[in-house]
């Protein structure tokens, strides 16, 4: 008979040090807290025997019934971490973060995920301020790669932003938290009730029309003006004004942006959904093709602005 202490409302069970997954028999040693999302507390996580290493994510399951003991809604809902295993758990790409794994006890609900050592692109754009173009080129292809297999599986992400783009130790990019993605529905819109509020809101969902693959478009607009600013494109503030700004797709046009980067942002954030160019529409556009991509970044670009020798023909 175990005795449980009840906990301070809201304080959540200590993380063991050891896990063992039941279903793989794998045993991992619980390393140092990367951070908290929403949904709760991230580790680093080694499994012993082969010494790899993972990022765990740990989802407390007293939140996880829709109702909690003191009869709040929990932020994630079981239904949400079950989606989320269901949905990350059949995919692989380069540019997905990487699924290990999944087990509970009677306390958590734990996802083993692929270990991002330089975090997301939101932590380079802190420390960055901005980045230049051949930087952003760089860091979309790859996350255009990543969406156009999200979206040939049938999934939205309904989530992107800087802080859902992983970056490894090699610099390659990709796409994760999939808390609030979704199996499209059969007219390629999903009216699925929205738990959790994403990041850059497009004027369809605004305006409560559901998303559809064009929403994940147009956030890819909002991640590059900001990528190339510094902040994002719809920030106003009280929200009403947002909202209108939104829907009206009204945004500052910075003068120092090239007219190609101008002009891509300009039709991924186009208010009609169908205006919004497909993904292979935006490798098509000028904005990559006639601007130079490395082929890969200097770590130190995540704190230092890289200085690129660009080829010249001979
Ligand atoms: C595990 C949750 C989330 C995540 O989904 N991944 C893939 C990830 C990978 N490496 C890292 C990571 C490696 C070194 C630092 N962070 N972090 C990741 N996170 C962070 C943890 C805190 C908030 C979101």
């Amino acid at each position: 008979m175990e005795l449980r202490v009840p906990r301070r409302r809201g304080a959540q069970e200590p993380v063991a040090s050891f896990l063992r997954d039941p279903n793989t028999g794998r045993i991992y040693r619980r390393g140092r807290l990367l951070g908290t999302g929403a949904f709760g507390r991230c580790y680093k996580l080694t499994d012993m025997s082969t010494n790899r290493v993972f990022a765990l994510k740990v989802v407390p399951r007293g939140r996880l019934s829709g109702l909690d003991q003191w009869g709040k809604r929990g932020p994630p809902s079981r239904r949400q971490v079950e989606r989320e295993i269901e949905l990350h758990s059949q995919l692989r790409h380069r540019n997905v973060v990487g699924f290990h794994g999944h087990f509970a006890d009677r306390d958590n609900v734990y996802l083993v995920l692929e270990y991002c050592s330089r975090k997301s692109l939101a932590h380079v754009l802190k420390a960055r301020k901005t980045l230049t173009e051949p930087e952003v080129r760089y860091y979309l292809r790859g996350i255009v790669a990543g969406l156009q297999y999200l979206h040939q599986q049938g999934i939205i992400h309904r989530d992107l932003k800087l802080s859902n783009f992983f970056i490894t130790k090699n610099m390659e990019v990709k796409v994760g938290d999939l808390g609030l993605a979704t199996k499209v529905g059969p007219g390629g819109h999903c009216h699925g009730g929205l738990c959790g509020t994403p990041n850059y809101l497009a004027p369809e969902v605004v305006s409560r029309k559901g998303h559809s693959f064009r929403s994940d478009i147009w956030a890819l607009g909002c991640i590059m003006y900001t990528a190339l600013t510094g902040f994002p494109p719809f920030k106003a503030s009280p929200l009403p004004e947002m909202y209108r700004n939104i829907r009206d797709a009204h945004y500052p046009v910075p003068a120092h942006l090239s007219p190609n980067a101008r002009r891509l942002i300009a039709r991924l954030l186009a208010p009609n959904p169908a205006d919004r160019p497909s993904l292979d529409q935006v490798l098509e556009d000028d904005f990559f093709t006639q601007g130079f991509t490395p082929d890969q970044l200097p770590p130190r670009s995540c704190h230092t602005a890289p200085i690129f020798t660009i080829p010249q023909p001979l």
